[in-house]
């Protein structure tokens, strides 16, 4: 079965997804890029970093199941052959899931939209950022993205198998459960 998480910037759904990973037996799909890797983040483990070009050829190429643009026009896309068997996990755009639904094999995929109120995400923003060095730019950032999500996310819960809170105060471990508890529902 596939994972798909879908939700908001600062929802949990990149949390989520590692805990899957890593005690879960789920393997991560690891999507490509043309954004700029962040401090930390390891090529091939977190994305695969690409440039506009090269992007270019695999969606000539016919190999992608899906690919979308996001913040600052970056792109974003997962390989077809990513879908076709095993137990796996990836994070998409609602755009993204749409394609991955006509492109590739339905009965495996197991799709959860990741809510949490706009106060825990405005919250998980400033952390981020880390609230002594949060300025001008980031207030921008965050405006953006909340006006942008609230329209991308919006009447989404009837396309998806299951919704989850993830809210400032809930246990992560009961999210995963959740997930896993009702995706075997749909294994069987
Ligand atoms: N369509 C699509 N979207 C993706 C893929 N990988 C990541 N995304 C989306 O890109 C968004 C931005 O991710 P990222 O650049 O890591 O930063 P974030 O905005 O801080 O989570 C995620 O929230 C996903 O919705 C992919 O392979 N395909
Ligand atoms: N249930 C939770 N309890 C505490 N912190 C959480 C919880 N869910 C997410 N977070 C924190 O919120 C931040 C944003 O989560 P993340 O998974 O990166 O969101 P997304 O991938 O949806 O943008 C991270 O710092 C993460 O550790």
């Amino acid at each position: 079965m596939i994972i798909v998480l879908l939700g908001p910037s600062g929802s949990g759904k990149s949390t989520i997804e590692n805990e899957l990973a890593t005690h879960h037996g789920f393997e991560k799909i690891i999507s490509y890029t043309t954004r700029k890797p962040r401090d930390g983040e390891v090529n091939g483990k977190d994305y695969y970093f690409t440039d506009q070009n090269s992007f270019a050829t695999m969606l000539n190429a016919g190999i992608l199941a899906e690919y979308d643009r996001y913040t600052y026009d970056r792109l974003y896309g997962s390989l077809k052959s990513d879908y076709l068997e095993g137990n796996k996990v990836v994070v998409l755009t609602p755009n993204g899931f749409r394609q991955v639904k006509q492109n590739c094999p339905q009965n495996n995929i197991f799709t959860v939209l990741v809510r949490s109120n706009l106060g825990t995400r405005v919250k998980r923003y400033i952390d981020r950022c880390g609230i002594d060095k949060f300025d001008y730019k980031d207030k921008d950032e965050i405006c953006n993205r909340t006006e942008r999500d609230y329209g991308m996310f919006l009447g989404l819960e009837r396309e998806v198998n299951l919704v989850v809170d993830n809210n400032e105060g809930t246990d992560i471990n009961d999210v995963v459960n959740e997930i896993l508890e009702t995706e075997r529902m749909y294994n069987v």
